[in-house]
């Protein structure tokens, strides 16, 4: 990628007064990380070149991409012209994984070590398959022996479904996957995931795609471009919500964040990844608005990039777990309650880590909220 290179996009935005999807031309200029935007509708200029490095990095850029500009909340989804189309289409090779009911129990791990190869998670949802859609997906074993059972184990509780993006991502995943028995994983490939994490060759910790194609196939699957996304895991009844904030999860930190939360006994029934846009955000922290000097900050930082939300629950979810994330500011966590999240994640009062249900009241509400909110952003 050169220097002099303007790339072009079409984006869309959800215009909420309108009701009505707008669609821009979105060019980007790497030299000056500027953007203009251009109404392809009214055919005039939306957006003059102005400096948007605070909120969109080269990485952002691909179709799919959700980002936030000017407090709008874009979507990239397609090529403007031929140019980007080449230098980008074999950069963001995408592929499917799942951890696989086998595994949810580790996924915090299962994710750390994606996360330290340094692999790129776009999109990423914790659901429940029925024997229908496990038949649908697993569409090419039909009439294999050991297609039964695969579908018995596949739809034995949720799985977390993720797609990955970057060159060669499908080879590489499917080589950190390791073969697909276990026990030879073992011998083989000792460092890969189903040698660590799996057991045999039908409970094998992971899936990953074979092919273009079938990575195409599967990423629809589970996230459709169009019409509602698949339906989350939320039990909503002894629950608390915790979001994982955006410079925590750029930060590569959700799986040990995700790990810290389940070994402390909790249990994680909806994990996903979603876009906040900036009125979502300000109702979101709407009861610090006046109170908290940070609150601008906040919402900057919350629509700063993806979030992760999770359901958490225990008994007593919501005392319990505000006490595992600690005070909002991680130096003063850091001090007084050393073993919290925040003392081990955070960074500053804005950027610290999680966001937690404040009021036991609220953590129903806001797991509704945010589930509702998670379906419109996808
Ligand atoms: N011989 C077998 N006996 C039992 N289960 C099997 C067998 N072969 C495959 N499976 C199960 O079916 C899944 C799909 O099989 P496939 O041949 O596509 O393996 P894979 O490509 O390594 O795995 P995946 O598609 O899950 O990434 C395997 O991951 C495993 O769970």
């Amino acid at each position: 990628m050169g220097e002099e290179d303007r790339y072009c996009f079409i984006a869309e935005w959800y215009d909420p007064h309108a009701a009505f999807i707008r669609r821009y031309q979105f060019m980007y200029y790497v030299k000056d990380q500027t953007a203009e935007m251009f109404d392809i509708k009214n055919h005039r200029v939306f957006l003059k070149k102005t400096k948007v490095s605070d909120c969109l990095r080269l990485e952002d850029l691909y179709i799919g991409s959700t980002v936030n500009i000017l407090s709008r909340q874009l979507k990239f989804v397609d090529y403007g012209d031929d140019y980007t189309r080449t230098r980008f289409s074999h950069k963001k090779e995408r592929t499917l994984g799942i951890i696989k009911p086998d595994s949810t129990a580790k996924m915090g791990q299962i994710l750390d070590v994606i996360y330290q190869k340094g692999f790129m998670i776009t999109q990423l949802k914790m659901c429940q398959l029925n024997r229908n859609e496990a038949f649908q997906l697993y569409q090419e074993h039909q009439g294999k022996p050991f297609l039964d059972n695969l579908l018995n184990f596949i739809t034995r509780g949720p799985v977390i479904a993720f797609e990955m993006m970057g060159p060669g991502v499908i080879s590489a995943w499917r080589e950190l996957l390791g073969p697909t028995d276990s026990a030879e994983a073992r011998k083989v490939a000792p460092q890969s995931i189903r040698a660590r994490f799996g057991k045999d060759n039908t409970e094998n910790a992971c899936h990953g795609s074979d092919s273009t194609t079938s990575a195409a196939r599967e990423v629809e699957f589970f996230f459709p471009s169009t019409g509602p996304g698949r339906q989350n895991t939320a039990k909503y009844s002894e629950c608390t919500c915790c979001v994982i904030k955006p410079h925590a999860v750029k930060a590569g930190l959700s799986g040990q964040i995700i790990s810290a939360i389940m070994e402390a006994g909790f249990e994680i029934s909806v994990l996903e990844i979603f876009h906040m846009e900036k009125a979502n955000a300000e109702e979101f922290y709407e009861v610090y608005k006046g109170v908290v000097q940070e609150y601008g900050s906040m919402v900057s930082e919350l629509t700063s990039g993806p979030c992760i939300a999770m359901e958490i629950r225990a008994q007593e979810a919501p005392t319990k777990f505000r006490e595992m994330v600690g005070p909002a500011d991680p130096e003063i966590a850091r001090h007084l309650r050393p073993r919290t999240l925040r003392a081990l994640f955070g960074v500053d009062k804005v950027q610290n880590a999680v966001h937690c249900t404040d009021l036991p009241e609220d953590g129903l509400l806001e797991v509704r909220i945010n589930t509702e909110k998670m379906y419109v952003c996808l």
